[in-house]
């Protein structure tokens, strides 16, 4: 951790107990413990989702719940957050931390592919959406959840700076990179939405359903 992140950390909410233990057990037992929303960013959700309020909460990429049990601390008793992890193998790892979370009733942890599970849920059902999983396929991620995303309201896509990689020719950038930049030159051109891109961490853009 930098020195300016680290200032930042000490001056904000700190890390709750349960989410240390959970990303030291990453750290030790897993191996992309860095996908981790972490501190900073973990904090960060919990207060987008204090400020917007939301009944519905969608997040595409569980990994290992961290950034699930964050977006789910900052719901009312009202809302409800959906998670959907692709990797069976996670499944275990999860529920350890969901069942010990006091959020616990408010998560509900889909196992299977976003791009086949979101077409389940019903249209304008969502009232925010975080997309934080295969990188190649953010739009479309995008574009399956567009239509389930109230008028009004946000999708937040992390990763969206990529390391700086963002700024490499299109031509010479690795699959995950082409991702990336594709759907951020999409969505820079895209008048269906408004939006604004945090160089917090590796890019957070948000984005608001006119
Ligand atoms: C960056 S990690 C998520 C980190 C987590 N949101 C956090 O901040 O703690 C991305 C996760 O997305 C999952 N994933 C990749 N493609 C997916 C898909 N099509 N549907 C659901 N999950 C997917 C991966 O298996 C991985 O666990």
């Amino acid at each position: 951790m930098d020195l300016i992140e680290e200032y930042i950390c000490t001056h904000s909410d700190a890390e709750p107990d349960l989410l240390k233990e959970l990303s030291r057990d990453a750290h030790v037992h897993l191996l992309r413990p860095r996908m981790i929303a972490g501190h900073l960013q973990g904090r960060l959700l919990k207060m987008f989702v204090r400020m917007i309020c939301p009944k519905h909460v969608l997040e595409i990429g569980t990994y290992t719940g961290y950034s699930a049990i964050c977006l789910a601390e900052g719901l009312t008793e009202e809302g409800h957050l959906d998670t959907i992890e692709i990797d069976d193998e996670m499944e275990e790892f999860i529920r350890k931390y969901l069942n010990r979370s006091s959020q616990k009733e408010k998560i509900s942890l889909h196992i299977g592919d976003a791009l086949d599970i979101i077409p389940t849920f019903e249209d304008d059902f969502f009232d925010l959406v975080f997309i934080d999983a295969d990188k190649r396929k953010y739009e479309e991620y995008f574009e399956a959840v567009f239509p389930k995303v109230c008028t009004g309201g946000f999708i937040i896509a992390d990763n969206t700076l990529w390391n700086g990689k963002v700024l490499t020719d299109a031509q010479h950038a690795d699959p995950q990179t082409k991702g990336i930049l594709a759907f951020n030159n999409r969505l820079a051109k895209d008048d269906r939405v408004e939006k604004v891109i945090l160089p917090v961490r590796d890019g957070l853009t948000l984005i608001r359903k006119k």
